[in-house]
């Protein structure tokens, strides 16, 4: 457990100040290196961990605070940097520096965040080289601002904002903000000159003051170390250099609209910090307090920072202006109680390799357990409070009986501590290989879920297909035999809709496919979330309304992908029935078209038996020197081979025939 380490820096007197003091006199007085009291308010001392006076350079600063946050960082630990103290006081000199631009390292006056940008890709680049290239670094930065209690991206060029989520796995983070890797010191400069720029176009567009809000630059940098037995170590270390909004109570009085708000806002997310303080206090003093950290967008978000998983600094900036001498007091007393605040920082480790790897691995420490158990009985302490992972390439020597270098005591204590390593990396290495395991059978779940749906996609579509070719061959059938004019233009279009319908339904299986995936990963999602939130004060709506939410939102996809009706989207047997549905009524209607066109063909060899009659008339007719008319009702028979006409001619011709004979 580690105390949250607090520095004071005091800024020089402002030609404002002079002016309204009418003095250089300095209303904190240095007691001692690191202690200093407010004579003018009231007696007490404040005692902190760095003292940094008028004088004190942002060099000076950087070796007290920043190189000490970096170093943490390399090795694995969550590191924060605090500025905190009243507009003015130089949050933004210190943790910035006096320009927007940086001109490199020979920029004396730069502060805190390019610093740290440089001694981290240092420290990189020496790591990697004594490693032999065994140990990679990644490193990813974003930029947000917290103004109004909404986050702003500040890397999106139109600062858009961002919500906050927690899960099991990340912890706290901020959904969807942008993320860009940084190389070397130079990228990085980028992307926070970048994210400075958009932070105060965004401010004078919304006529806001930097001060108003808090800045947050997040860094995460990544670890891999290849080990010798293939599994690869992988560290996470997130660090926050975070330019806090002035300390000093916002007037409500007087202020209406935006600034009421924003005002109210500024004071809710600074009193919750103070709040969060109070409380940790407490707790760190045996009381029983709950914590409020969602209270605030900022207290949520470095959550860890207090009280939590991470190495913290605070930087109380002050003004030395007896007219500046409350808020001076406020910052410091607020420091001292954030000083009392004790956190717990770990290596935030993992381990990642293959099933074989890890089986192989939990064989090497079953059998390093079997020596030492074999050489010397040990009792199992409760294991390593350090916080530190050891690394499982450390050799594990079992002590041998009477060396003759060691006590008896002595050999007692490695054994013990080897053994707590070796079970230590036996439990890691198991847990990994039961997640491993997990996840395998939760892959295998969804692939035979994909079979399943894909199977019945396949028989689905092959039915189709056959419809579709049913009906290409009915209607051309009908095209061939049905008299012009027989299938009405109505009917034909209806066939038309019918066909693009099966047609899109047969190319709309692919988006079908990720739909359904996606569906599935939504699903487990939420399951996912609710399996792992604690169920108090965890913030989610209940369960069954965001399912009920969930299943909405699909079925607003499925429609807005117009798959509905003609697909499914949810892989369930109830909805494939209106598929079923759907193929049954494409059925009765081929069945009509069938019924159709057996009428017809009755029609047409009526009219072809009807025609011969007329023909073999005719021909009877002509024998026996039929008269000019009788020629003419021929001729216009035979161009009536069908259609509706045909039977009065044949009636007339047979009046006419029956009349002659
Ligand atoms: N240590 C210092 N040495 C010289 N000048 C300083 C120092 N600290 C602050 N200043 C100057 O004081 C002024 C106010 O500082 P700065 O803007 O950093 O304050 P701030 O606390 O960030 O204010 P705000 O809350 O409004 O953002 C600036 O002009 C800055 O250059």
């Amino acid at each position: 457990m580690d105390n949250i380490q607090v520095f004071m820096r005091i800024r020089p007197l402002s030609e404002d100040e002079y002016k309204r003091d009418r003095s250089t006199e300095s209303a904190v007085r240095m007691l001692a290196d690191n202690v200093v009291s407010i004579p003018s308010q009231r007696s007490e001392n404040f005692t902190f961990d760095f003292v940094g006076d008028e004088a004190c350079t942002q060099e000076e600063v950087f070796d007290a605070v920043g190189r000490r946050a970096v170093e943490r960082c390399i090795q694995g630990y969550n590191g924060t940097i605090f500025a905190y103290g009243q507009t003015g006081s130089g949050k933004t000199f210190t943790m910035q520096g006096a320009r927007d631009e940086f001109t490199g390292p020979d920029d004396e006056l730069r502060g805190l965040i390019p610093r740290c940008f440089e001694h981290l890709f240092t420290r990189i680049a020496e790591e990697e080289a004594r490693t032999n290239g065994r140990l990679k670094y990644l490193c990813r930065a974003s930029y947000i601002e917290i103004y109004n209690e909404t986050i702003y991206d500040l890397l999106d060029p139109l600062t858009r904002t961002c919500a906050m989520r927690e899960d099991i796995k990340r912890g706290v983070f901020i959904d969807g903000v942008t993320e860009e890797t940084v190389q070397d010191p130079n990228e990085a400069y980028d992307v926070f000159v970048r994210g400075t720029t958009n932070r105060h176009v965004s401010a004078t567009s919304m006529n806001r003051e930097s001060s108003r809000s808090h800045s947050v630059l997040m860094l995460v940098i990544q670890s891999l170390t290849q080990m010798d037995t293939g599994l690869t170590e992988i560290r996470e270390a997130r660090f926050n250099l975070v330019d806090l909004a002035g300390s000093e109570r916002q007037k409500l009085a007087n202020t209406s609209g935006m600034r009421l708000k924003e005002a109210a806002n500024i004071n809710k997310s600074l009193s919750t910090l103070g709040n969060v303080i109070n409380s940790l206090v407490d707790i760190g003093n045996g009381k029983s307090r709950h914590v409020n950290y969602r209270d605030s967008k900022l207290t949520f978000l470095l959550r860890d920072s207090l009280g939590g998983n991470s190495v913290t600094f605070i930087i109380a900036n002050v003004s030395p202006a007896m007219c500046n001498d409350a808020e001076t007091a406020s910052t410091l007393r607020f420091a001292q109680r954030a000083k009392m605040i004790r956190n717990k920082a770990v290596v935030n480790q993992d381990m990642q390799g293959n099933v074989p790897q890890l089986q192989a691995e939990i064989q090497r420490l079953k059998v390093q357990i079997a020596n030492l158990r074999s050489v010397r009985p040990v009792s199992v302490g409760d294991g390593d409070s350090s916080g530190v992972v050891l690394s499982p390439n450390s050799t594990l020597r079992a002590p041998s009986v009477g060396d003759p270098l060691l006590s008896d005591s002595d050999l007692t204590e490695r054994a013990n501590k080897e053994h707590r390593t070796t079970q230590f990396l036996l439990i890691l290495a198991m847990r990994k290989l039961r997640e491993t395991e997990r996840q395998k059978a939760r892959y295998a779940e969804i692939i035979l879920e994909l079979q399943k749906s894909l199977n019945r996609q396949r028989r689905q579509q092959q039915q189709q297909k056959m419809v579709l070719k049913l009906k290409n061959a009915e209607i051309a059938a009908l095209r061939r035999n049905a008299p012009i004019g027989y299938v009405t233009s109505a009917e034909n279009a209806a066939l038309r809709e019918e066909i693009t319908e099966l047609q899109s339904a047969i190319s709309a299986q692919p988006d079908y496919t990720d739909l359904l995936l996606e569906n599935i990963h939504m699903r487990e999602d939420l399951e996912y979330i609710y399996e792992n939130s604690a169920t108090q004060d965890s913030g989610l709506p209940k369960k069954s309304d965001a399912v009920a939410a969930l299943e909405m939102l699909i079925s607003t996809r499925a429609c807005s992908m117009d798959l509905q009706g003609i697909f499914p989207i949810i892989p369930d047997d109830n909805v494939y029935l209106g598929l079923e549905d759907k193929i049954k009524e494409a059925q009765h209607h081929i069945n009509d078209l069938e019924l159709q066109r057996d009428k017809l063909e009755f029609q047409i060899n009526s009219i072809e038996v009807d025609w011969q009659s007329v023909n073999d008339g005719a021909h009877k007719l002509a024998a026996t020197g039929a008269d000019e008319e009788i020629s003419e009702i021929i001729e216009s028979t035979m161009d009536c081979i069908v259609g509706d006409q045909a039977r009065d001619t044949w009636q007339t011709i047979s009046t006419l025939y029956s009349r002659h004979y």
